[in-house]
């Protein structure tokens, strides 16, 4: 196949809620402007995708329950087939692949590389987007386990290109502290940007900075892959909340929840309303009166206590 003609794709990783759909988000706008036809293949951790309504007039692909390892790595190529098969029908001119947050992207990197999708596909950038303002809690001994340090360091070293995301969060003595931390484990040919809700300019995202010549040959073998004892947990049945309290509930949950999203029905509105736990912050958007879904709560954190999230939970709906 004509080298001009791989369909260029583009990782995104990054660790539960560092911003890597806010990065994608901006990334199809200027896709959009450009007139661009973006596939996008999304990868959650639970058996369910609560985002998919931001991407409703994009190509999207789902891989569910689990991250890209394993036997994911296997749904990848599928999906990967899928693609090839479709491109008569739906020619992609470029394709976005955002793992689950605590996958390594190495995995994603060894399918791309690997026959017959690197005749196919041309990998172009590694993005992987960091919490700026989670960063020295999540990298440290007292406030993180090795797991999480171990997949963070992960995703930096294999990265192309660092977005320093949420910078709004923290001062700028914060931020140059960070910004040392990572340059101690990232080498300095690493482009590195900062931002606040994935405004990073189109040339810096979209340029090309893996160049497969200079890339070393991955083995599944190497020890990439882990078992993360990170999980989702599903909440459903849900009552009616307030904003407030359902913020309240999400807030007491216990520090090992790090993540939090789904969609709720609150008080007072017609319309379900999809919300983002992370960083320690809520938001919440309604989503259009059209979309028919019953609401859920995903929970995502180290070692949940399934037992411990039900007895909050039982408060939650009690309150
Ligand atoms: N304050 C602040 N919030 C942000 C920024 N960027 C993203 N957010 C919010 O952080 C939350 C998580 O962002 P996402 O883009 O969904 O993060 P993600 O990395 O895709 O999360 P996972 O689904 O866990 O993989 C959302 O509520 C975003 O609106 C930022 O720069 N500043």
């Amino acid at each position: 196949m004509d080298n001009s003609k791989k369909i260029p794709v583009y990782v995104l990783s990054g660790f539960l809620g560092s911003g890597k759909t806010t990065v994608l988000l901006t990334m199809l706008a200027h896709c959009k402007q450009l007139g661009m036809q973006p596939g996008i293949i999304l990868n959650e951790i639970g058996k369910e995708n609560v985002e998919g309504h931001l991407f409703k007039e994009d190509k999207v692909f789902e891989l569910l329950d689990g991250c890209i390892c394993c036997t994911i790595q296997d749904d990848l190529k599928e999906t990967m087939n899928e693609i090839i098969g479709e491109m008569e029908k739906y020619p992609l001119d470029v394709l976005f692949i955002e793992g689950t947050g605590v996958a390594n992207p190495l995995e994603v990197q060894e399918v791309l590389l690997s026959r017959p999708y690197i005749n196919q596909f041309e990998l172009m950038s590694i993005i992987t987007v960091v919490d700026a303002s989670h960063y020295l809690e999540y990298q440290s001994v007292f406030t993180s386990s090795a797991e999480v340090r171990k997949l963070i360091t992960e995703q930096l070293v294999c990265s192309s290109l660092i977005v320093l995301n949420k910078t709004d969060l923290i001062a700028s003595e914060q931020l140059e502290k960070v910004k040392q931390k990572i340059r101690n484990i990232a080498t300095k040919e690493k482009k590195m940007v900062d931002c606040v809700y994935g405004q990073v300019n189109a040339v810096t995202l979209y340029e090309k900075r893996i160049h497969s010549a200079f890339l070393t040959k991955y083995s599944a073998d190497n020890g990439h892959h882990h078992h993360s004892t990170i999980q989702a947990i599903k909440l459903a049945d849900l009552p009616v909340f307030t904003k407030k309290n359902f913020e309240k509930w999400l807030k007491q949950l216990p520090a090992d929840v790090l993540r939090g999203k789904g969609f709720v029905a609150i008080e007072g509105s017609q319309r379900l309303y999809s919300f983002q736990y992370a960083s320690k912050k809520v938001a919440f958007s309604p989503v259009p009166a059209s979309f028919d879904r019953e609401p859920v709560v995903i929970l995502i954190g180290i070692g949940l206590n399934q037992q411990q999230i039900s007895d909050y939970y039982k408060q939650l709906v009690d309150q």
